[in-house]
């Protein structure tokens, strides 16, 4: 097969290439890499040449990594939405959020509206939205509901959906944190797998307003966190995936998730079976939808398309990365 007859949109290539199997074995702007393993890229072969670009020459960029037969093929049995809230006010200040219930701010709203006319423009319809306890998310979904006419719909919130809880870093700013600690020890807090950042102690000037809120009365013993790392993460919402997301996905039913950048890329780490290591180098925009085609067995038949255009979504990966540097 000639390696060009398979394209990777960029946005596969910045999941995929490093760290889950694709290996580049060249450096210009189109490279031919290959697939090392079954672990990952399931729309892809082991051992498939593929040509990345870093604009796909040709038919639809959205259509990342799949050749025209093999895209006849294999056709979708589901769609799920995903989308990471607008830009919060905490964002905005690059503080370390968390369980904290920061509002959007007001470009983040209008990334909420922009994110719903893009819905809207693609002509998807959902039957049941899922969001967490956080007013950020919740406001998203609600833009997206609007925005779309979708305002009836059921909507189920949990906390198991809330971003990771960032402990004793809540509430302080990325920049100056790395001036003081280090940009890699910060790179470790942000985005290593399993390493928690320090917990919230009592006297944490968010702790009272965190731990006490109602929201989180019929919490059991234990589920209330003082600090989670990703695994945390994954670990406390995967049980609300298998037990009431994915059965819906399954039934038929049009879903939409609003949520937030950890809690999504645990979602996206199950779904793509991406390696503890690959994930560290995910970071998702604020407000641009995500769109998923799945199998029966909830397994993507090709990579995540996002709803917009690509210099923006990639400007936008870039900026939260580099949110965890020193100011200079
Ligand atoms: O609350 C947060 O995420 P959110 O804005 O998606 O809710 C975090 O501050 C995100 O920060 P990170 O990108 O450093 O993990």
């Amino acid at each position: 097969m000639s390696p060009a007859e398979v394209r990777i949109h960029w946005s596969a290539l910045c999941v995929h290439q490093t760290l889950t199997g694709l290996s580049q074995v060249g450096s210009k702007e189109a490279c031919l890499c290959y697939k090392k393993s079954e672990a990952c890229c399931p729309w892809l072969t082991v051992g498939q040449p593929v040509c990345v670009s870093e604009k796909p020459r040709g038919a639809d960029s959205s259509v990342c990594g799949l050749s025209q037969e093999k895209q006849g093929r294999m056709a979708a049995a589901h769609r799920l939405v995903i989308v990471r809230h607008g830009e919060s006010s905490w964002n905005q200040e690059n503080r370390f959020c968390g369980w904290f219930d920061a509002d959007l701010s007001e470009k983040g709203l209008e990334e909420a509206k922009r994110g719903a006319q893009a819905i809207k423009d693609a002509g998807l319809k959902f039957d049941v939205c899922y969001t967490s306890v956080l007013k950020r998310a919740i406001k998203t979904l609600w833009t997206i509901m609007e925005g779309t006419d979708q305002m009836w719909l059921p909507v189920i919130r949990t906390w198991r959906l809330n971003e990771r809880h960032y402990g004793g870093l809540t509430g302080l700013n990325k920049a100056e944190t790395a001036e003081k600690h280090g940009e890699e020890q910060v790179k470790i807090w942000r985005r290593s797998f399993d390493i928690p950042p320090p917990p919230m102690d009592k006297d944490h000037p968010y702790h009272k307003i965190i731990s006490e809120s109602r929201r989180y009365k019929d919490l059991k013993p234990g589920e209330l966190p003082t600090c989670e790392s990703l695994k945390d993460t994954i670990a406390r919402a995967l049980p609300f995936w298998n037990e009431v997301i994915a059965p819906q996905i399954k039934a038929g039913k049009n879903v939409i998730i609003a949520a937030h950048g950890n809690s999504l890329r645990g979602v996206v780490k199950h779904l793509e079976g991406m390696s503890d290591a690959a994930i560290m180098e995910l970071n998702l925009p604020t407000g641009i939808p995500i769109v998923y085609e799945l199998d029966a067995d909830l397994k993507p038949i090709k990579p995540m398309s996002f709803l917009g255009d690509e210099e923006t979504v990639k400007k936008a990966m870039e900026a939260v990365a580099a949110q965890g540097k020193a100011k200079k």
